[in-house]
């Protein structure tokens, strides 16, 4: 993909005719006319520039000064780096050294030669390459590591995570919320009788039918075994038990069929509410367990809800 290009310089001609070449090359371009300008841009495109040319010399904010801000921005955002390259008259040592430490990655003598520039550009075009290669892989892996294999849904360090974020937005904004741990029953009565994979199909079907009856603000987790956990985002009271109690049903109203063998399944489910008091999250999981634990004793496919 060719890169986006920010091009900074107050002297029209010579922005205009760098926004010339640099089209001409191929690359899509983006221009301002001063340091505040430049740093607008970059805070409006920063998820898609792939590069700044910024001119030193320009008057109240300079290149340098543009930059750093743009460099501090990034840091407190936690962004990727962007490479910056600045144009500048002078070819003094402390002015190329000063460009560097002002967070710059190369620097072009004005006026700019053609050539040079294009060469530039190409070697920047790599770079941009493989950042982006790098990027996706990232996520690739953030993926794979926060999924479970089986099902497809979040894994257990996942979930937790989401589970914390979930609890500071009830907290934050007091929009209530809800827990629930659900476990499949007798699951190793299926593993016996209808053999290991048949009980993956079993999981995976499972969390296939809960994911489609979700919401999409809504999350499902695989929290080991046969056991998952299910948050409900701003959920009223008075809708909890009714939500669950229709998951339960969809489980428990179609056997799963695996290789021809209709394979029987209920769930037994605990659920527990959080308003935004001083809780923690293993309180809050193990008052969903506590639910859980009574479903089980109590007969299992059901669900337990206490409110608070
Ligand atoms: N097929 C399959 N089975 C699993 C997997 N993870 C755990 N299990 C099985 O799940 C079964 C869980 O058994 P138990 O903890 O005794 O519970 P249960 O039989 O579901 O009984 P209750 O929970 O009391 O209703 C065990 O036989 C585990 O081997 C998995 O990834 N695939």
């Amino acid at each position: 993909m060719p890169m986006k290009v920010l091009v900074v310089d107050d002297t029209n001609t010579d922005r205009l005719l760098l926004k010339l070449h640099l089209s001409k090359l191929g690359y899509t371009t983006l221009e301002a006319s001063n340091g505040q300008e430049a740093i607008d841009q970059f805070l409006e495109h920063s998820q898609d520039l792939d590069l700044i040319l910024m001119d030193v010399q320009m008057p109240y904010i300079n290149g340098f000064d543009a930059v750093r801000s743009i460099r501090k921005i990034q840091e407190q955002q936690n962004q990727e780096w962007l490479p910056v390259i600045f144009l500048s008259a002078s070819a003094e040592d402390d002015d190329i050294e000063g460009a560097i430490l002002a967070g710059g990655d190369d620097y072009l003598m004005k006026p700019i030669s053609q050539k040079v520039l294009s060469a530039k550009m190409l070697a920047m075009q790599r770079i941009a390459d493989m950042r982006r290669r790098l990027v996706d892989s990232n996520l690739a892996l953030e993926q794979l590591a926060s999924t479970d294999h089986l099902t497809g849904v979040a894994n257990r360090r996942s979930f937790e995570l989401m589970l914390d974020r979930e609890m500071s937005f009830t907290r934050r904004y007091g929009v209530p919320m809800a827990l629930a741990m659900f476990d499949l029953d007798k699951f190793k009565v299926v593993n016996d009788t209808f053999g290991h994979d048949a009980g993956d199909a079993v999981l995976a079907e499972v969390s296939k039918r809960i994911k489609m009856a979700l919401r999409d603000s809504d999350i499902i987790g695989r929290l080991g075994g046969e056991e998952f956990g299910i948050i409900l985002h701003n959920v009223k009271e008075d809708d909890v038990f009714k939500v669950f109690d229709r998951y339960r049903k969809i489980v428990a109203e179609h056997p799963v069929v695996h290789e021809g063998a209709e394979i029987p399944i209920t769930a037994s489910i605990g659920v527990t509410m959080y308003a935004g008091k001083l809780e923690d999250k293993v309180a809050l999981l193990k008052r969903a367990d506590q639910s859980l634990y009574e479903a089980k004793d109590t007969g299992r496919n059901k669900v337990i809800y206490h409110p608070l």
